[in-house]
């Protein structure tokens, strides 16, 4: 994770193409994230740091920390421990903690313990922090312990010890891939573990999941990490011209998709010496021959449908890409919002979850997302008499319009039904009519 780090280039997100994001970019001085869900805390810290010449990010919880180490690099992590009101035993920074360690172990994190959890700060020290503050601090020496933290912090010597195959190696930009669901834990945990190896690795599940995201911190975790890995669509045939003597990283799109004769080929093209990783539908639709040379290990990247609340953080995730993106505040979910995105089959997966989240902040009138709003395409379903089904290349704007106008049809011009149905207020459903012109 270090600043300048060009192994730890950030795959993009979602839609985005969004690389390295620094809105924020300062050309001097630190980049802290404050996880911290005291606002007047952290009002004061930014201020703080602001003045000595640093830039803070807030999180206010865990979830959104990572959100926020998935799109930035930081120099630095002031970490409080407790999030829960009355809580003190500090189980949920603790959480937070190891899984920010166990992502990047030269990550700077200073925790933030109560007055008197001088036992809970030496515990957290004993986890993997840098250095903790107690509360009430004194800001000179908060900074000055930030600053020492990441003055000292632990740089690899070596490249061996950055991505070879020493067994604390790590794949920079772990944190990257954003899910609590059991499937994703794993998935972290076995790319920690498969990335700095020369093993092959076979990653499927459907498309938009996340198998690009996968290769790449597979590749980031590499003892090729210096070098750009070769992407290849092997469907195109010329493409196969970069294959070469490729010795670093080889990501090898759809060979699943090859008739058994263009498998044998490719068998017989890849270079010994290159690191493959495979992206793939369905495992079982290569030759056994290939399955063998390409996958020593298997990994699986599960729908979403399969991983429900990882549904939910990676919307939130998203909305907050979306609104950083479009200069917007963060709008939050309604209860009906969250439903369906909990409930849905996104077509295109996490891929289509993004736009649709990023459609809604866009369209976004009244500073929340609410279920009608990431759902334009569902008109059909609203009223199976609507005469226009939007094409494919309608705006926003029409599909919107079209879709309220069914509503509307369907329900006998009843706004409150319509509304309903919409998943919107009445007082929204009129905002949106008016501004239509209906
Ligand atoms: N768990 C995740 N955390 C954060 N971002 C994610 C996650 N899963 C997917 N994404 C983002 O969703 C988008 C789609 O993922 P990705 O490109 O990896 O899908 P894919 O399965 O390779 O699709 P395809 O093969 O069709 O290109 C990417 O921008 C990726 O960064």
């Amino acid at each position: 994770m270090t600043k300048h780090d060009p192994a730890d280039s950030p795959p993009s997100v979602a839609g985005q193409g969004v690389r390295d994001r620094t809105p924020h970019d300062v050309s001097s001085g630190h980049r802290i994230l404050l996880v911290d869900d005291n606002r007047q805390i952290a009002q004061a810290v930014t201020l703080a740091f602001d003045c000595a010449g640093h830039r803070v990010d807030t999180a206010v919880a865990p979830q959104e920390a990572f959100s926020h180490l998935a799109q930035y690099r930081y120099d630095a992590i002031l970490l409080d421990l407790n999030f829960t009101q009355g809580q003190t035993s500090g189980e949920e920074g603790f959480a937070c903690l190891a899984r920010i360690v166990a992502d990047d172990p030269t990550a700077a994190v200073v925790v933030i313990t109560a007055h008197s959890g001088i036992r809970i700060a030496v515990a957290a020290m004993q986890a993997g922090a840098s250095d903790f503050v107690m509360k009430p601090w004194r800001n000179a020496d908060l900074i000055a312990r930030v600053d020492a933290a990441v003055g000292k912090r632990r740089r690899p010597s070596s490249p061996s010890l950055a991505f070879g195959s020493a067994a604390t190696a790590t794949p920079a930009g772990l944190h990257r891939l954003l899910g609590d669901s059991p499937a994703v834990a794993g998935l972290r945990d076995l790319i920690r573990r498969v990335a700095p190896s020369a093993a092959g690795v076979i990653v499927s599940g459907p498309s938009g999941s996340g198998r690009s995201l996968v290769a790449a911190l597979l590749h980031a975790g590499s003892p090729h990490a210096d070098a750009d890995a070769i992407t290849i669509d092997v469907r195109d045939p010329l493409a196969w011209e970069k294959i070469g003597g490729t010795a670093g990283t080889l990501i090898l799109r759809h060979p699943d998709r090859l008739d058994e004769v263009q498998q044998a080929r490719l068998l017989d093209r890849l270079p010994a010496t290159a690191r493959t990783v495979a992206i793939v539908d369905d495992p079982a639709m290569m030759t056994p021959r290939l399955r063998a040379r390409l996958g020593t290990v298997d990994l699986t990247m599960p729908p979403l449908s399969a991983r429900h609340a990882d549904a939910l953080l990676l919307a939130r995730h998203f909305a907050g890409l979306a609104a950083a993106r479009h200069g917007r505040p963060v709008p939050p979910f309604t209860a009906s919002a969250e439903a369906l995105i909990l409930a849905r089959h996104w077509p295109d997966e996490v891929r289509g979850l993004a736009q649709a989240i990023e459609r809604a902040v866009l369209l976004d009138d009244d500073g929340v997302i609410d279920a009608a709003a990431l759902t334009p395409r569902l008109v059909d379903a609203v009223s199976p008499v609507t005469t226009a089904t939007p094409p494919l290349d309608v705006s926003l704007e029409q599909s919107e319009r079209v879709m309220i106008e069914a509503a509307l049809r369907h329900h006998h011009h009843n706004v409150s039904h319509a509304a309903a149905s919409l998943g919107l207020s009445r007082q929204a459903l009129y905002r949106r009519m008016t501004r239509h012109g209906l």
